[in-house]
């Protein structure tokens, strides 16, 4: 044989293969307590290795992981948190995201190839034994109160940081469709006052989202209103509010709620989505891509571009519809009623 040179290196293709262990591994150290360890201070890897009980060799790979992706920081053979560790991966945190990696580590399935490849030939989702999420939510409340958790983990720290991207000064009720634990109706409220919200979900849903709200004290401007969005009525508001939920359904389910949203909504009402968007060419990025592919395994839908979005909405009658970058991957994409 003759060797041939590549055309170019294989950094992608070993990458791949190289998170198939690394992200994993922070979701060990998340369950092994690490993070919890290091925010009690800077720590030497032996003080490590004496209070978390582990060898050297796998608790450096794991510090040496989290140091890489900007979790941990490393300096004269100390390790401490980063900023980034200390907001999102400590439950003292303004937006602990270790109860959705907790819900990941439960479901470790969802992301193991060989239902991965089931999901793709069969386009069919996986989780829970291949049942309908939000329906088991409502008979294993355990199960519901863990997926809603996760939600709220997920959601915290945009709740803070979208409301103040968009006036809101003109409404008086968000309705949160499909609202969960009520996270964005947290931030809607806390950024505007003269907002009250309706979290509206499925009853089981409804009953637990009280835990989450009461702590910020929020509990007289926001009340849940148990319904099925799909058959039952909308409460009155004149701001819809739909944060990951287009991406739980098809097209055709998309444009079903965006139009039962624009009939309940008065003139001068708003529609906001949140989602994760791909750019409209659909080259990326590589988020939108991989949420994709989280929803094969949990739901019937995916991510959608802002353009789909928009003209998604504009189709069922809305107008002045833009898309607005918010933190993170996120984006929101809204339009008015004439
Ligand atoms: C992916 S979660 C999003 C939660 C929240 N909006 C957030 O971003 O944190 C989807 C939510 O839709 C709710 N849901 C699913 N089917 C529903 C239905 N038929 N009627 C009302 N809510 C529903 C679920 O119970 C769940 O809380």
């Amino acid at each position: 044989m003759k060797l041939s040179r590549p055309r170019v290196e294989d950094a992608a293709v070993l990458d791949v293969t190289l998170n198939l262990f690394a992200y994993p591994a922070m979701l060990v150290a998340h369950r092994l307590g690490l993070f919890r360890q290091l925010a009690q201070g800077p720590r030497s890897l032996q003080a490590l290795i004496e209070t978390m009980q582990l060898a050297r060799r796998p608790l450096e790979a794991l510090l040496n992981t989290a140091a890489a992706l900007g979790f941990v920081a490393r300096a004269n053979g100390v390790f401490s948190l980063t900023t980034l560790a200390e907001d999102y991966l400590l439950d003292t945190g303004p937006a602990y995201f270790g109860y959705f990696w907790d819900l990941m580590l439960d479901n470790g399935d969802t992301y193991a190839a060989p239902q991965l490849e089931r999901a793709v030939r069969n386009n069919s989702s996986q989780a829970y034994g291949e049942q309908d999420i939000f329906r088991s939510h409502e008979q294993q409340l355990e199960q519901g109160r863990r997926f809603t958790r996760a939600m709220h983990s997920l959601s915290m720290g945009h709740a803070s940081a979208w409301p103040r991207l968009i006036d809101l000064s003109n409404h008086r009720v968000f309705l949160d469709v499909g609202g969960g634990s009520g996270a964005h109706a947290i931030g809607a409220v806390s950024a505007w006052e003269t907002l009250r919200a309706v979290i509206y979900d499925l009853p089981a849903i409804c009953e637990m989202s009280g835990e989450f709200v009461v702590p910020y004290g929020l509990g007289a401007r926001i009340t849940s209103h148990a319904g099925d969005m799909w058959m039952d009525p909308f409460p009155s508001a004149d701001l819809h509010f739909y944060s990951n939920i287009f991406h739980d359904w098809t097209p055709e389910k998309c444009k079903f709620l965006a139009a039962k949203s624009f009939d309940a909504l008065p003139s001068g009402g708003r529609i906001v989505l949140h989602e994760v968007l791909y750019d409209d060419d659909k080259t990326g990025p590589f988020a939108a891509a991989a949420f994709s592919v989280v929803m094969l395994g949990w739901t019937e839908g995916e991510q959608y571009s802002g353009l789909e979005l928009r003209s998604l909405l504009e189709q069922v009658g809305f107008r002045q519809t833009q898309v607005i970058p918010s933190a993170g991957h996120y984006s929101l994409v809204t339009g008015i009623k004439p």
